[in-house]
Protein backbone atom coordinates (compact mmCIF):
# COMPACT_ATOMS: atom_id res chain seq x y z
CA UNK A 1 0.00 0.00 0.00
CA UNK A 2 1.16 3.38 -1.00
CA UNK A 3 0.45 6.86 -0.13
CA UNK A 4 0.64 9.12 -3.28
CA UNK A 5 2.85 12.41 -2.82
CA UNK A 6 4.11 14.56 -5.53
CA UNK A 7 7.59 12.93 -5.38
CA UNK A 8 6.91 9.94 -7.42
CA UNK A 9 4.97 9.53 -11.00
CA UNK A 10 2.20 7.33 -11.30
CA UNK A 11 0.08 5.97 -14.11
CA UNK A 12 -3.32 6.72 -13.79
CA UNK A 13 -5.97 4.07 -15.43
CA UNK A 14 -9.61 5.78 -16.43
CA UNK A 15 -12.39 3.13 -15.84
CA UNK A 16 -12.58 1.02 -18.68
CA UNK A 17 -9.17 -0.06 -18.43
CA UNK A 18 -9.40 -0.58 -15.05
CA UNK A 19 -12.27 -2.53 -15.52
CA UNK A 20 -10.11 -4.37 -18.24
CA UNK A 21 -7.68 -5.09 -15.96
CA UNK A 22 -9.98 -6.74 -13.06
CA UNK A 23 -11.68 -8.65 -16.02
CA UNK A 24 -8.54 -10.12 -16.57
CA UNK A 25 -7.05 -10.39 -12.61
CA UNK A 26 -10.70 -12.12 -12.27
CA UNK A 27 -10.28 -15.01 -14.57
CA UNK A 28 -6.97 -15.54 -13.76
CA UNK A 29 -7.57 -15.83 -9.89
CA UNK A 30 -9.85 -17.79 -7.41
CA UNK A 31 -13.26 -16.46 -6.78
CA UNK A 32 -13.32 -13.59 -4.78
CA UNK A 33 -9.64 -12.73 -4.28
CA UNK A 34 -9.81 -8.94 -5.77
CA UNK A 35 -12.48 -8.52 -3.64
CA UNK A 36 -11.12 -10.12 -0.69
CA UNK A 37 -7.69 -8.10 -1.26
CA UNK A 38 -9.05 -4.98 -1.43
CA UNK A 39 -11.33 -5.30 2.36
CA UNK A 40 -7.89 -6.55 3.79
CA UNK A 41 -6.36 -3.70 2.55
CA UNK A 42 -9.13 -0.91 3.47
CA UNK A 43 -9.33 -2.74 7.13
CA UNK A 44 -5.52 -2.44 7.71
CA UNK A 45 -5.69 1.28 6.06
CA UNK A 46 -8.82 1.88 8.45
CA UNK A 47 -7.04 0.25 11.67
CA UNK A 48 -3.73 2.68 10.55
CA UNK A 49 -5.76 5.81 10.15
CA UNK A 50 -8.15 5.46 13.32
CA UNK A 51 -6.21 3.33 15.83
CA UNK A 52 -8.27 4.62 18.82
CA UNK A 53 -11.94 4.82 16.64
CA UNK A 54 -14.66 3.14 19.55
CA UNK A 55 -17.02 3.46 16.45
CA UNK A 56 -16.57 2.39 12.66
CA UNK A 57 -19.40 3.28 10.33
CA UNK A 58 -19.31 1.20 7.28
CA UNK A 59 -21.78 2.56 4.66
CA UNK A 60 -22.17 -0.26 1.45
CA UNK A 61 -23.35 0.56 -1.50
CA UNK A 62 -25.25 -2.13 -3.24
CA UNK A 63 -22.42 -3.18 -5.83
CA UNK A 64 -18.84 -4.31 -5.85
CA UNK A 65 -17.73 -1.45 -3.68
CA UNK A 66 -20.04 -2.31 -0.90
CA UNK A 67 -18.51 -5.50 -1.39
CA UNK A 68 -15.43 -4.20 -0.63
CA UNK A 69 -16.72 -2.38 2.49
CA UNK A 70 -18.48 -5.63 3.46
CA UNK A 71 -14.79 -7.66 3.32
CA UNK A 72 -13.06 -5.05 5.28
CA UNK A 73 -15.74 -5.70 8.44
CA UNK A 74 -15.21 -9.22 8.55
CA UNK A 75 -11.40 -7.98 9.01
CA UNK A 76 -12.25 -5.54 11.47
CA UNK A 77 -15.10 -7.32 13.53
CA UNK A 78 -12.38 -10.62 13.71
CA UNK A 79 -10.12 -7.75 15.26
CA UNK A 80 -12.85 -6.76 17.92
CA UNK A 81 -13.51 -3.15 16.75
CA UNK A 82 -17.09 -4.12 15.97
CA UNK A 83 -18.24 -1.94 13.17
CA UNK A 84 -21.85 -0.71 12.62
CA UNK A 85 -22.51 -1.97 9.22
CA UNK A 86 -25.49 -0.39 6.84
CA UNK A 87 -25.81 -2.28 3.70
CA UNK A 88 -28.23 -0.90 0.64
CA UNK A 89 -27.96 -4.25 -1.10
CA UNK A 90 -30.60 -6.63 -2.17
CA UNK A 91 -29.68 -10.22 -1.75
CA UNK A 92 -31.30 -10.93 -5.12
CA UNK A 93 -29.53 -8.69 -7.06
CA UNK A 94 -26.59 -8.16 -5.38
CA UNK A 95 -23.19 -9.13 -8.03
CA UNK A 96 -21.72 -12.82 -7.06
CA UNK A 97 -18.54 -11.00 -5.03
CA UNK A 98 -20.40 -9.26 -2.90
CA UNK A 99 -22.77 -11.46 -1.86
CA UNK A 100 -19.88 -13.77 -0.88
CA UNK A 101 -18.38 -10.81 1.09
CA UNK A 102 -21.75 -10.34 2.97
CA UNK A 103 -21.92 -14.20 4.08
CA UNK A 104 -17.92 -13.74 4.88
CA UNK A 105 -19.22 -10.73 7.07
CA UNK A 106 -21.81 -12.36 8.77
CA UNK A 107 -19.56 -15.71 9.26
CA UNK A 108 -17.72 -13.36 11.27
CA UNK A 109 -20.06 -12.02 13.29
CA UNK A 110 -21.05 -8.65 11.70
CA UNK A 111 -24.67 -7.74 12.04
CA UNK A 112 -26.55 -5.49 9.33
CA UNK A 113 -27.63 -2.47 11.16
CA UNK A 114 -30.90 -0.89 10.04
CA UNK A 115 -29.34 2.61 10.36
CA UNK A 116 -26.05 4.56 11.23
CA UNK A 117 -24.57 5.89 14.29
CA UNK A 118 -25.44 8.51 15.94
CA UNK A 119 -22.71 10.13 17.48
CA UNK A 120 -19.04 9.63 16.05
CA UNK A 121 -16.57 11.39 17.66
CA UNK A 122 -13.43 13.06 15.60
CA UNK A 123 -11.59 9.67 16.77
CA UNK A 124 -14.17 7.67 14.96
CA UNK A 125 -14.22 6.79 11.57
CA UNK A 126 -16.96 6.20 8.36
CA UNK A 127 -16.03 3.91 5.30
CA UNK A 128 -17.67 4.98 2.82
CA UNK A 129 -18.14 2.08 0.47
CA UNK A 130 -21.78 3.58 -0.90
CA UNK A 131 -20.29 3.72 -4.63
CA UNK A 132 -17.24 3.24 -6.65
CA UNK A 133 -16.38 2.88 -10.46
CA UNK A 134 -19.90 2.00 -10.99
CA UNK A 135 -21.48 5.26 -9.88
CA UNK A 136 -24.23 5.55 -12.51
CA UNK A 137 -25.94 8.85 -11.45
CA UNK A 138 -26.39 11.18 -8.68
CA UNK A 139 -27.12 9.59 -5.29
CA UNK A 140 -30.60 9.81 -4.04
CA UNK A 141 -32.64 8.63 -0.97
CA UNK A 142 -30.80 6.69 1.43
CA UNK A 143 -27.44 6.83 -0.13
CA UNK A 144 -27.54 11.09 -0.29
CA UNK A 145 -28.69 11.28 3.37
CA UNK A 146 -25.81 8.89 4.25
CA UNK A 147 -23.40 11.03 2.04
CA UNK A 148 -24.87 14.11 3.87
CA UNK A 149 -23.96 12.41 7.02
CA UNK A 150 -19.77 12.37 6.15
CA UNK A 151 -19.95 15.77 5.30
CA UNK A 152 -21.98 17.01 8.57
CA UNK A 153 -20.32 14.62 10.71
CA UNK A 154 -16.79 15.45 12.30
CA UNK A 155 -15.41 11.45 12.06
CA UNK A 156 -12.75 11.26 9.12
CA UNK A 157 -13.89 9.55 6.07
CA UNK A 158 -12.01 7.18 4.58
CA UNK A 159 -13.56 6.46 0.96
CA UNK A 160 -12.97 2.94 -1.21
CA UNK A 161 -12.03 3.52 -4.19
CA UNK A 162 -13.50 6.97 -4.76
CA UNK A 163 -15.33 9.15 -3.10
CA UNK A 164 -19.11 8.20 -3.42
CA UNK A 165 -20.65 9.49 -6.69
CA UNK A 166 -17.44 11.05 -8.42
CA UNK A 167 -16.55 10.12 -11.55
CA UNK A 168 -13.41 8.55 -11.68
CA UNK A 169 -12.21 9.74 -14.99
CA UNK A 170 -13.33 13.02 -14.55
CA UNK A 171 -13.23 14.18 -11.04
CA UNK A 172 -16.68 15.35 -10.99
CA UNK A 173 -20.00 14.66 -9.29
CA UNK A 174 -23.09 13.42 -10.91
CA UNK A 175 -25.70 16.12 -8.72
CA UNK A 176 -24.06 18.63 -10.94
CA UNK A 177 -20.81 17.73 -12.64
CA UNK A 178 -20.96 21.09 -14.25
CA UNK A 179 -20.85 23.12 -10.94
CA UNK A 180 -18.14 26.17 -10.92
CA UNK A 181 -18.24 26.16 -7.21
CA UNK A 182 -14.31 25.37 -5.89
CA UNK A 183 -15.86 26.70 -2.69
CA UNK A 184 -18.35 24.54 -2.14
CA UNK A 185 -17.84 20.62 -3.23
CA UNK A 186 -21.22 20.05 -1.49
CA UNK A 187 -22.69 22.20 -4.11
CA UNK A 188 -21.23 19.70 -7.31
CA UNK A 189 -23.00 16.89 -5.36
CA UNK A 190 -19.88 15.55 -3.47
CA UNK A 191 -17.97 15.55 -0.23
CA UNK A 192 -14.56 15.85 1.27
CA UNK A 193 -13.46 12.40 2.21
CA UNK A 194 -10.24 13.05 4.67
CA UNK A 195 -8.59 9.83 3.01
CA UNK A 196 -8.86 7.54 -0.03
CA UNK A 197 -7.83 4.35 -0.86
CA UNK A 198 -7.64 3.82 -4.54
CA UNK A 199 -7.76 -0.19 -5.89
CA UNK A 200 -6.37 -2.00 -8.23
CA UNK A 201 -5.48 1.04 -10.21
CA UNK A 202 -4.93 5.14 -9.53
CA UNK A 203 -8.22 7.01 -11.35
CA UNK A 204 -6.90 10.15 -13.02
CA UNK A 205 -10.46 12.12 -11.38
CA UNK A 206 -8.93 11.68 -7.92
CA UNK A 207 -6.38 14.18 -8.88
CA UNK A 208 -8.24 17.02 -11.28
CA UNK A 209 -11.54 18.64 -10.90
CA UNK A 210 -13.43 18.42 -8.10
CA UNK A 211 -11.07 15.19 -7.39
CA UNK A 212 -8.41 16.60 -5.54
CA UNK A 213 -10.45 18.29 -2.72
CA UNK A 214 -13.40 15.37 -2.63
CA UNK A 215 -10.43 12.87 -2.12
CA UNK A 216 -8.32 13.90 0.56
CA UNK A 217 -5.14 11.92 0.97
CA UNK A 218 -5.39 9.73 -1.54
CA UNK A 219 -3.83 5.65 -1.07
CA UNK A 220 -3.37 3.03 -3.20
CA UNK A 221 -3.09 -0.74 -3.52
CA UNK A 222 -2.83 -2.27 -6.67
CA UNK A 223 -4.13 -5.63 -4.98
CA UNK A 224 -1.07 -7.53 -6.70
CA UNK A 225 -2.23 -6.63 -10.33
CA UNK A 226 0.22 -5.40 -12.62
CA UNK A 227 -1.23 -2.93 -15.10
CA UNK A 228 1.25 -2.88 -17.54
CA UNK A 229 -1.05 -4.18 -20.28
CA UNK A 230 -3.21 -0.99 -19.96
CA UNK A 231 -2.08 2.43 -21.66
CA UNK A 232 -2.59 4.50 -18.80
CA UNK A 233 -4.95 7.56 -19.38
CA UNK A 234 -2.74 10.19 -18.26
CA UNK A 235 0.24 10.13 -15.83
CA UNK A 236 0.24 11.78 -12.42
CA UNK A 237 3.36 14.04 -12.41
CA UNK A 238 6.70 13.58 -10.24
CA UNK A 239 9.26 15.74 -10.12
CA UNK A 240 11.38 17.43 -13.24
CA UNK A 241 14.77 14.76 -13.30
CA UNK A 242 16.88 18.07 -14.31
CA UNK A 243 20.47 17.85 -12.84
CA UNK A 244 22.65 21.01 -11.65
CA UNK A 245 23.78 23.79 -14.38
CA UNK A 246 27.02 22.78 -16.33
CA UNK A 247 29.82 25.00 -14.87
CA UNK A 248 30.86 25.81 -19.02
CA UNK A 249 27.99 27.82 -19.91
CA UNK A 250 26.92 31.53 -20.63
CA UNK A 251 23.97 33.47 -20.86
CA UNK A 252 23.82 32.37 -24.60
CA UNK A 253 23.28 29.07 -23.50
CA UNK A 254 19.81 29.60 -21.51
CA UNK A 255 18.09 31.54 -24.48
CA UNK A 256 16.73 34.72 -24.76
CA UNK A 257 12.99 35.32 -23.67
CA UNK A 258 10.94 38.36 -25.53
CA UNK A 259 7.64 38.59 -23.48
CA UNK A 260 5.00 40.42 -25.20
CA UNK A 261 2.38 42.20 -23.18
CA UNK A 262 1.07 44.92 -20.76
CA UNK A 263 -1.17 47.05 -22.68
CA UNK A 264 -2.16 49.94 -21.18
CA UNK A 265 -3.19 49.56 -17.21
CA UNK A 266 -1.46 45.85 -17.47
CA UNK A 267 2.29 46.14 -17.81
CA UNK A 268 2.51 44.32 -14.43
CA UNK A 269 1.47 41.21 -16.07
CA UNK A 270 4.21 41.29 -18.23
CA UNK A 271 6.85 42.25 -15.84
CA UNK A 272 5.47 39.11 -13.61
CA UNK A 273 6.47 36.99 -16.67
CA UNK A 274 9.87 39.04 -16.93
CA UNK A 275 10.88 38.52 -13.56
CA UNK A 276 9.33 34.79 -13.53
CA UNK A 277 11.36 33.88 -16.75
CA UNK A 278 14.80 35.66 -15.43
CA UNK A 279 14.49 33.59 -11.94
CA UNK A 280 13.84 30.69 -14.34
CA UNK A 281 17.08 31.04 -15.87
CA UNK A 282 16.69 32.68 -19.12
CA UNK A 283 19.78 34.03 -20.35
CA UNK A 284 18.16 37.17 -21.54
CA UNK A 285 14.83 38.65 -21.02
CA UNK A 286 13.26 41.47 -23.33
CA UNK A 287 10.28 43.04 -22.76
CA UNK A 288 7.90 44.94 -25.27
CA UNK A 289 5.15 46.32 -23.68
CA UNK A 290 2.16 47.77 -25.60
CA UNK A 291 1.23 50.73 -23.97
CA UNK A 292 2.75 53.66 -25.21
CA UNK A 293 3.38 55.66 -22.45
CA UNK A 294 4.95 52.62 -20.65
CA UNK A 295 8.32 53.60 -18.58
CA UNK A 296 11.68 52.89 -20.31
CA UNK A 297 13.22 50.37 -17.85
CA UNK A 298 12.06 48.63 -15.19
CA UNK A 299 14.64 50.16 -11.99
CA UNK A 300 13.57 47.90 -9.88
CA UNK A 301 14.58 44.64 -12.39
CA UNK A 302 17.27 46.59 -14.37
CA UNK A 303 18.21 43.36 -15.77
CA UNK A 304 15.14 43.64 -17.99
CA UNK A 305 15.61 44.80 -21.60
CA UNK A 306 12.64 47.04 -22.56
CA UNK A 307 12.06 47.19 -26.35
CA UNK A 308 9.72 48.02 -29.09
CA UNK A 309 7.78 45.11 -29.86
CA UNK A 310 8.69 45.86 -33.83
CA UNK A 311 12.32 46.18 -33.35
CA UNK A 312 12.68 42.46 -32.00
CA UNK A 313 14.16 39.50 -33.98
CA UNK A 314 12.11 36.77 -32.80
CA UNK A 315 13.59 34.45 -35.00
CA UNK A 316 15.96 32.76 -32.07
CA UNK A 317 13.62 33.81 -29.54
CA UNK A 318 11.12 32.40 -27.24
CA UNK A 319 8.43 34.72 -26.90
CA UNK A 320 5.69 34.71 -24.13
CA UNK A 321 3.07 36.55 -25.52
CA UNK A 322 -0.47 38.07 -24.01
CA UNK A 323 0.01 38.35 -20.56
CA UNK A 324 -2.03 41.75 -19.42
CA UNK A 325 -2.05 42.50 -23.50
CA UNK A 326 -5.43 43.49 -23.98
CA UNK A 327 -6.71 43.56 -27.27
CA UNK A 328 -3.24 45.31 -28.33
CA UNK A 329 -1.71 42.00 -28.62
CA UNK A 330 -3.59 40.88 -31.79
CA UNK A 331 -1.89 42.69 -34.42
CA UNK A 332 1.19 41.27 -33.15
CA UNK A 333 0.45 37.84 -33.22
CA UNK A 334 0.77 36.95 -36.71
CA UNK A 335 4.37 38.26 -36.57
CA UNK A 336 5.14 35.61 -33.38
CA UNK A 337 3.45 32.86 -35.17
CA UNK A 338 5.36 33.31 -38.16
CA UNK A 339 8.97 34.18 -36.54
CA UNK A 340 9.41 33.04 -32.67
CA UNK A 341 11.37 30.23 -32.47
CA UNK A 342 8.90 29.22 -29.23
CA UNK A 343 6.32 30.64 -28.04
CA UNK A 344 4.26 30.74 -24.70
CA UNK A 345 0.63 31.82 -25.46
CA UNK A 346 -1.41 32.97 -22.56
CA UNK A 347 -4.17 35.53 -21.26
CA UNK A 348 -5.40 37.74 -24.00
CA UNK A 349 -3.26 36.04 -26.87
CA UNK A 350 -5.81 33.50 -26.57
CA UNK A 351 -9.34 35.34 -26.51
CA UNK A 352 -7.49 36.87 -29.50
CA UNK A 353 -6.97 33.51 -31.38
CA UNK A 354 -10.64 32.52 -30.15
CA UNK A 355 -12.01 34.88 -32.04
CA UNK A 356 -10.05 35.41 -35.51
CA UNK A 357 -10.10 32.02 -37.67
CA UNK A 358 -6.67 33.40 -39.44
CA UNK A 359 -5.12 33.60 -36.59
CA UNK A 360 -6.02 29.80 -35.58
CA UNK A 361 -4.30 28.76 -39.43
CA UNK A 362 -0.96 30.49 -38.65
CA UNK A 363 -0.78 28.82 -35.43
CA UNK A 364 -2.01 25.37 -36.67
CA UNK A 365 0.85 26.31 -39.20
CA UNK A 366 3.78 27.11 -36.87
CA UNK A 367 3.57 23.51 -34.93
CA UNK A 368 5.44 20.40 -36.07
CA UNK A 369 2.89 17.25 -35.09
CA UNK A 370 6.50 15.92 -33.23
CA UNK A 371 5.53 19.47 -30.53
CA UNK A 372 9.01 20.00 -30.97
CA UNK A 373 9.98 22.51 -34.12
CA UNK A 374 8.80 26.17 -33.65
CA UNK A 375 7.33 24.60 -30.23
CA UNK A 376 4.22 26.27 -28.78
CA UNK A 377 2.30 26.56 -25.44
CA UNK A 378 -1.13 27.61 -24.63
CA UNK A 379 -1.81 28.07 -21.39
CA UNK A 380 -5.39 28.31 -21.04
CA UNK A 381 -7.48 28.26 -17.78
CA UNK A 382 -10.83 26.83 -18.18
CA UNK A 383 -12.71 30.44 -19.43
CA UNK A 384 -10.06 30.75 -22.31
CA UNK A 385 -9.85 27.30 -23.23
CA UNK A 386 -14.08 26.75 -23.35
CA UNK A 387 -13.76 30.14 -25.48
CA UNK A 388 -11.17 28.56 -27.67
CA UNK A 389 -13.09 25.80 -28.39
CA UNK A 390 -17.04 27.25 -28.20
CA UNK A 391 -18.28 25.52 -25.18
CA UNK A 392 -18.92 26.68 -21.36
CA UNK A 393 -16.35 27.21 -18.55
CA UNK A 394 -18.56 24.70 -17.51
CA UNK A 395 -18.33 22.11 -20.16
CA UNK A 396 -14.40 22.14 -20.49
CA UNK A 397 -14.60 21.37 -16.11
CA UNK A 398 -16.51 18.63 -16.51
CA UNK A 399 -13.59 16.47 -18.43
CA UNK A 400 -10.77 18.31 -18.42
CA UNK A 401 -8.34 16.16 -19.41
CA UNK A 402 -10.97 15.57 -22.26
CA UNK A 403 -10.74 19.32 -23.15
CA UNK A 404 -7.12 19.35 -22.71
CA UNK A 405 -6.86 16.50 -25.87
CA UNK A 406 -9.31 18.66 -27.80
CA UNK A 407 -7.14 21.78 -27.67
CA UNK A 408 -4.41 19.88 -28.96
CA UNK A 409 -6.05 18.44 -31.37
CA UNK A 410 -7.50 21.32 -32.97
CA UNK A 411 -4.19 23.73 -32.61
CA UNK A 412 -1.15 20.94 -32.68
CA UNK A 413 0.33 22.73 -29.50
CA UNK A 414 1.09 21.37 -25.88
CA UNK A 415 -1.64 22.72 -24.07
CA UNK A 416 -1.86 23.52 -20.21
CA UNK A 417 -5.23 23.60 -19.24
CA UNK A 418 -4.81 25.52 -15.60
CA UNK A 419 -6.99 24.98 -12.53
CA UNK A 420 -7.23 22.15 -10.01
CA UNK A 421 -5.03 19.54 -11.23
CA UNK A 422 -3.56 20.80 -13.75
CA UNK A 423 -3.45 19.09 -17.38
CA UNK A 424 -0.31 19.06 -19.60
CA UNK A 425 -1.42 17.16 -23.11
CA UNK A 426 0.91 17.47 -26.84
CA UNK A 427 0.45 15.86 -29.78
CA UNK A 428 1.52 11.81 -29.47
CA UNK A 429 2.12 12.08 -25.44
CA UNK A 430 0.32 10.57 -22.45
CA UNK A 431 -1.44 13.26 -20.84
CA UNK A 432 -0.05 15.01 -17.39
CA UNK A 433 -1.86 15.78 -14.34
CA UNK A 434 0.14 18.23 -12.18
CA UNK A 435 -0.04 17.10 -7.92
CA UNK A 436 1.81 20.30 -6.58
CA UNK A 437 -0.08 23.59 -6.11
CA UNK A 438 -2.94 25.05 -4.05
CA UNK A 439 -5.85 27.46 -3.49
CA UNK A 440 -3.17 29.81 -2.55
CA UNK A 441 -2.21 30.13 -6.13
CA UNK A 442 -5.45 31.24 -6.77
CA UNK A 443 -4.44 35.08 -7.01
CA UNK A 444 -3.87 37.90 -10.00
CA UNK A 445 -0.88 36.94 -11.76
CA UNK A 446 0.02 33.76 -10.84
CA UNK A 447 -1.02 32.57 -14.60
CA UNK A 448 1.64 35.02 -15.88
CA UNK A 449 4.44 33.95 -13.48
CA UNK A 450 3.79 30.23 -15.18
CA UNK A 451 4.14 31.28 -18.55
CA UNK A 452 7.55 32.73 -17.65
CA UNK A 453 8.41 29.94 -16.60
CA UNK A 454 7.26 27.89 -19.26
CA UNK A 455 9.20 30.52 -21.19
CA UNK A 456 12.49 30.46 -19.62
CA UNK A 457 12.73 26.27 -19.88
CA UNK A 458 11.79 26.60 -23.59
CA UNK A 459 14.07 29.03 -24.11
CA UNK A 460 17.07 26.63 -22.37
CA UNK A 461 15.95 24.31 -24.48
CA UNK A 462 14.04 21.66 -23.22
CA UNK A 463 11.42 19.89 -25.60
CA UNK A 464 8.06 21.90 -25.14
CA UNK A 465 5.66 19.03 -23.24
CA UNK A 466 8.66 18.80 -20.70
CA UNK A 467 9.31 22.23 -20.41
CA UNK A 468 5.73 23.06 -19.45
CA UNK A 469 5.17 20.13 -17.55
CA UNK A 470 8.54 20.87 -15.20
CA UNK A 471 6.91 24.47 -15.14
CA UNK A 472 3.53 23.16 -13.97
CA UNK A 473 5.42 21.07 -11.23
CA UNK A 474 7.56 24.03 -10.02
CA UNK A 475 4.76 26.77 -9.76
CA UNK A 476 2.47 24.55 -7.62
CA UNK A 477 5.80 23.15 -5.39
CA UNK A 478 6.74 27.01 -4.62
CA UNK A 479 3.06 27.69 -3.60
CA UNK A 480 3.17 24.48 -1.59
CA UNK A 481 6.08 25.17 0.27
CA UNK A 482 5.14 28.90 0.57
CA UNK A 483 5.43 29.77 5.02
CA UNK A 484 1.58 29.53 5.95
CA UNK A 485 1.99 33.06 8.04
CA UNK A 486 3.52 34.79 4.60
CA UNK A 487 1.34 35.85 1.69
CA UNK A 488 1.81 34.68 -1.70
CA UNK A 489 2.00 37.08 -4.46
CA UNK A 490 2.81 36.73 -7.81
CA UNK A 491 5.70 38.83 -7.48
CA UNK A 492 7.51 36.91 -4.51
CA UNK A 493 6.41 33.83 -6.67
CA UNK A 494 8.08 35.40 -9.29
CA UNK A 495 11.26 36.11 -7.70
CA UNK A 496 11.45 32.68 -5.71
CA UNK A 497 10.84 30.14 -8.52
CA UNK A 498 13.84 28.09 -9.81
N1 LIG B 1 -15.42 -7.11 -8.85
C1 LIG B 1 -14.29 -7.16 -8.17
O1 LIG B 1 -13.72 -8.21 -7.98
C2 LIG B 1 -13.68 -5.95 -7.63
C3 LIG B 1 -14.42 -4.79 -7.43
N2 LIG B 1 -13.87 -3.75 -6.80
C4 LIG B 1 -14.75 -2.69 -6.28
O2 LIG B 1 -15.94 -2.68 -6.98
C5 LIG B 1 -16.21 -1.39 -7.48
C6 LIG B 1 -16.95 -1.48 -8.73
O3 LIG B 1 -18.08 -2.27 -8.48
P1 LIG B 1 -19.40 -2.17 -9.32
O4 LIG B 1 -19.10 -2.28 -10.74
O5 LIG B 1 -20.36 -3.13 -8.73
O6 LIG B 1 -19.85 -0.69 -9.09
P2 LIG B 1 -20.24 0.12 -7.77
O7 LIG B 1 -20.23 -0.72 -6.58
O8 LIG B 1 -19.43 1.32 -7.80
O9 LIG B 1 -21.72 0.57 -8.09
C7 LIG B 1 -22.59 -0.17 -8.91
C8 LIG B 1 -23.88 -0.45 -8.22
O10 LIG B 1 -24.41 0.74 -7.69
C9 LIG B 1 -25.63 1.06 -8.36
N3 LIG B 1 -25.64 2.50 -8.51
C10 LIG B 1 -24.91 3.25 -9.36
N4 LIG B 1 -25.14 4.56 -9.12
C11 LIG B 1 -26.03 4.61 -8.10
C12 LIG B 1 -26.67 5.65 -7.43
N5 LIG B 1 -26.41 6.90 -7.71
N6 LIG B 1 -27.53 5.36 -6.45
C13 LIG B 1 -27.78 4.08 -6.12
N7 LIG B 1 -27.22 3.03 -6.73
C14 LIG B 1 -26.35 3.30 -7.71
C15 LIG B 1 -25.62 0.28 -9.63
O11 LIG B 1 -26.93 0.04 -10.06
C16 LIG B 1 -24.91 -0.98 -9.18
O12 LIG B 1 -25.76 -1.80 -8.46
C17 LIG B 1 -14.86 -0.73 -7.57
O13 LIG B 1 -14.97 0.66 -7.52
C18 LIG B 1 -14.15 -1.33 -6.37
O14 LIG B 1 -14.47 -0.63 -5.20
C19 LIG B 1 -12.56 -3.87 -6.22
O15 LIG B 1 -12.73 -4.51 -5.04
C20 LIG B 1 -11.68 -4.68 -7.11
C21 LIG B 1 -12.25 -6.01 -7.27
K1 LIG C 1 -16.68 4.80 -2.29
Amino acid sequence: MLRITPDHPHPLFDIAATRRLEQAATAALPPHTLMQRAGLATARLALALAPHARTVWIACGPGNNGGDGLEAAAHLQRWGKQPVVTWLGDEAKAPADSLAALARARQAGVVLAAAPPTALTRQDLCIDALLGIGSARAPEGRMAEWIARFSRGVAPVLAVDLPSGMNADTGTFATNPIAESAISIRAAGGFHAQYTLSLLTLKPGLFTAHGRDAAGQVWFHDLGVDSAAQTPAAILQGPPLDGPRAHATHKGSYGDVAVIGGAPGMAGAALLAACAALHGGAGRVFVALLDPQAMPVDTSQPELMLRCASSLDLAPMTAVCGCGGGDAVRHLLPKVFSTAAHAVIDADALNSIATDTQLQTLLRARTGRDGSARATVLTPHPLEAARLLGASAVQIQADRLGAAQQLVERFGCVVVLKGSGTVIAAPGQVAAINPTGNARLATAGTGDVLAGMIGARLAAGRPAFQAACEAVYQHGLAADRWPEDRALTAGELAAANR
